[in-house]
């Protein structure tokens, strides 16, 4: 491919070279026949002078034209000028030297055939220029006699022609040698320098003219002026490339300023992109994390169900619903798993999390698309029924929930059964505000608990009036610690082979200012829920310590006399009672080893590992640890040796029971065994009869307490006991001795 563009490029090259021969022979041949035909006579100074104007123009002056890629030869003029003068021999002479000089100065390769077609070139041109304006308008020296119209018709023609010669054959040239054709070629280098050749004859035919007039020495004293014009010119020339190359470089900083502009706009561009990219990614992430905080404060995290603040709103919207259409009836279900922290406890609270998410599905497979379920923490749950008929759909949603809970959990191999109260409120109740009706199916659930667990209860107004009794017991209970509205009974505690007087049981009372007496029954359980009881329990012992201590100092007889008090585990699991008994023994000056703290038992297994450490600190400081309602628990027998307890009560129902059957006189048997074995002191509750009496006896019980012996009485009536069973004039056993009532209330400063 290449070895062939060189070989068409050598072709090109030859055949242009056989071309410029050609001319170069005819332009010879003109020239030989102008010097043979050449008027010698006509030759004279002027001619010379034109001769070496000539020679020095077109070696050295080339005018360029601004803005065209040629220039302005005033050789040309010169040559028009030999022609209108001298006639056609002369100017084809003038023009191959011409042409050959110009020749010398435009070739850069300096190649002799380039020169000499150059001279060849003009030689011709001149000749068939000088032919054809001789042939047009016959001899051409005799212009100044024309008039001004022919002359320059015949200027323009004579330019006309020189410039379609001359530039037409060197075109030809071009044309061969680049592969163009000829009027591509003559028209892309050419066609621009016809204004040369034009200005060239007008510039002749005005020296021919004025020469005419001031003669040959005229034009050379006015030549001065042509060279000042043609300096003048030129130095325009300078003044315009300079300007165009000050502008030049002005568009060239101004292009580069461009370019740097153009290259900061994109850099921006590009930033800006990347800023506009990393707002985006912002602020998509900063809508992720908004979904994911809105889902979070309305969603549980363990189990995903709503939460509580999301059920209330729907509630909230079906309240409105029912308010607008009397006909739309809802219901709330409130859920608390039964015995849930038996099983945090024995299986672990990550066990429990999984028995909750599972529970959780369970759920809501008992439940349409349009119901909620949610849970609000711990064991509880709630469900929303949307649009039921009456409270038998709500029933059966109760019934459908405990029976699919009822099925054993198989979590991490291991089998967990639950079950469920559910408190269940109708909207037919009519609320304003969503907590009402979660509060009333709350206080249903409630209501299902104290009903023994695993059921269902239907809210009704006579609940809500227990309820808000409870409340406002809740409320009286707060004044009464502010206002020491306490006071303790004391029932005597008897030996029951010797009917001696050996302590009593403080017993609080509560006396309220409408109620009068409260019984402890009522109220304590109320005080443990809030946590009040941790204040009452401290007042209570205080109270007893200090009552028993004045009791010990009444009389010698009395210095063994001890103090039962109840003790809440709320009370024994903080960390300061421990602490706090200690000072009150120390401020009352009782003796550690008459006062017996009694113990639920139930309530020591929930909290085994806080009351291991708290009962061994307390019998470190000597003070006596009973255990209370003995055999109400489930699990009684087992955990009796791991704790320090000193005496062992046995629950009234056991004792009360004990004339009914064998049986029971067995349980209460194994229990004085099984106390005694571990070294415990056995006591019976709530003896009632002689006959309760001598079978504890024969069961080797040692000490009991009931109403045969005594009710709880007032410190007074207390004291006055004290007195009588000191004087002899009270015997626990003779039945005809009438008993010391503990009527008188005895209302305590604390
Ligand atoms: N039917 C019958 N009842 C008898 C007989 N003998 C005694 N009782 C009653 O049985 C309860 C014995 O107290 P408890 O088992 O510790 O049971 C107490 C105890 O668990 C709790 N409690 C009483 N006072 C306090 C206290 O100061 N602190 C704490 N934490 N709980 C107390 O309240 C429960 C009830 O106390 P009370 O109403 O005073 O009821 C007392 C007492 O009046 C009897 O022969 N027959």
């Amino acid at each position: 491919m290449g070895e062939e563009v060189a070989k068409t490029t050598i072709d090109k090259q030859r055949f242009t070279d056989y071309y410029r021969w050609l001319i170069v022979a005819i332009g010879l041949l003109i020239a030989l026949r102008s010097i043979r035909s050449l008027p010698v006579e006509r030759l004279d100074l002027s001619l010379l002078f034109l001769t070496a104007m000539i020679v020095i123009t077109s070696l050295r002056f080339a005018i360029p034209i601004p803005r065209f890629d040629t220039n302005i030869t005033i050789s040309d003029a010169f040559i028009f000028l030999a022609l209108l003068l001298y006639g056609r021999e002369v100017a084809v002479l003038l023009a191959a030297a011409e042409g050959f000089c110009s020749g010398l100065r435009i070739s850069k390769s300096r190649r002799p055939l380039t020169i000499l077609f150059n001279s060849a070139a003009m030689a011709c041109s001149t000749f068939a220029t000088a032919i054809a304006v001789r042939s047009a308008f016959g001899d051409t020296s005799l212009l100044p006699d024309r008039n001004l119209p022919v002359t320059i018709t015949m200027l323009c023609a004579m330019a006309l022609v020189q410039f379609i010669g001359n530039t037409g054959l060197v075109a030809i040239g071009l044309a061969l040698k680049n592969d163009l054709s000829i009027l591509e070629a003559w028209y892309r280098n050419y066609l621009c320098s016809s204004l040369t050749y034009f200005i060239g004859a007008a510039i002749a035919g005005l020296i021919a003219y004025l020469g005419h007039y001031v003669g040959f020495y005229g034009l050379l004293i006015s030549s001065p002026v042509v060279l000042i014009l043609y300096l003048t010119y030129s130095k325009y020339l300078d003044d315009i490339r300079t300007a165009a190359a000050q502008a030049e470089l002005a568009e060239r900083q101004r292009a580069e300023f461009e370019r740097q502009r153009a290259e900061q706009a994109e850099r921006h561009v590009r930033e800006l992109n990347r800023y506009i990219a990393q707002l985006e990614q912002t602020s998509r992430a900063l809508k992720e994390s908004r979904e994911h905080f809105r889902y979070a404060a309305f969603h549980d995290a363990l189990t995903g169900l709503p939460n509580r603040a999301l059920f209330t709103d729907h509630v909230r919207l079906a309240i409105e619903r029912a308010k607008r259409r009397p006909e739309y009836i809802f219901s709330v279900l409130f859920l608390d798993l039964d015995r849930f922290k038996h099983i945090n406890d024995s299986l672990g609270y990550s066990f429990g999390d999984k028995l909750l998410v599972a529970t959780a599905r369970r759920l809501e497979s008992c439940l349409r698309q349009a119901d909620t379920v949610a849970r609000f923490g711990g064991d509880e749950f709630a469900v929303l029924l949307d649009g039921i008929r009456d409270s038998s759909d709500a029933v059966r949603v109760a019934e459908k929930i405990q029976e699919a809970l009822s099925a054993p959990f198989t979590i991490e191999r291991s089998e967990a059964f639950i079950t469920a109260s559910i408190g269940i409120a109708l909207s037919i109740s009519g609320y304003d505000h969503p907590d009402e009706i979660i509060r009333d199916a709350d206080i249903a659930m409630y209501r299902a608990k104290e009903g023994g667990k695993a059921r269902y209860e239907l809210f009704d107004k006579e609940m809500h009036s227990r309820a808000v009794a409870r409340l406002k017991m809740e409320n009286d209970l707060r004044r009464a610690i502010e206002r020491a509205e306490f006071c303790l009974h004391y029932q005597p505690i008897v030996e029951l082979e010797t009917g001696k007087l050996v302590g009593f049981e403080a017993l609080a009372r509560w006396h309220h200012p409408e109620r009068g007496l409260v019984s402890p029954a009522e109220f304590i359980p109320i005080a443990e829920e809030t946590g009040m009881i941790v204040p009452i329990g401290m007042l209570i012992l205080e109270e007893a310590c200090r009552q028993m201590s004045v009791w010990q100092q009444q009389s010698p007889a009395n210095k063994q006399l001890a103090i039962s008090v109840n003790i809440s585990s709320k009370n024994w699991i903080q960390s300061d009672f421990v602490a706090r008994v200690e000072s009150i023994l120390a401020r009352t000056g009782f003796p550690p080893h008459c006062l017996k703290l009694e113990v639920t038992e139930s309530l020591v297994l929930e909290n085994a590992d806080a009351a291991t450490t708290v009962f061994e600190q307390l019998r470190a400081l000597g003070v006596c640890l009973s255990i209370d309602d003995f055999g109400t628990g489930y699990s009684s027998l087992s955990y009796l040796h791991r704790f320090p307890f000193d005496a062992l009560k046995i629950d009234r129902s056991f004792i009360s029971n004990m004339g009914c059957s064998d049986e029971n006189i067995e349980i209460v048997r194994t229990i004085t065994r099984l106390a005694q074995n571990l070294g415990m002191e056995v006591i019976a509750e709530g003896i009632e009869t002689m006959e309760q009496v001598k079978i504890l006896r024969a069961l080797s019980c040692h000490y009991g307490q009931g109403y045969f012996f005594s009710k709880p009485l007032a410190a007074c009536a207390a004291e006055e006991l004290i007195r009588a069973v000191n004087s002899g004039e009270r015997d626990f056993f003779a039945l005809n001795s009438p008993p010391p009532i503990g009527s008188i209330e005895n209302k305590l400063i604390m």
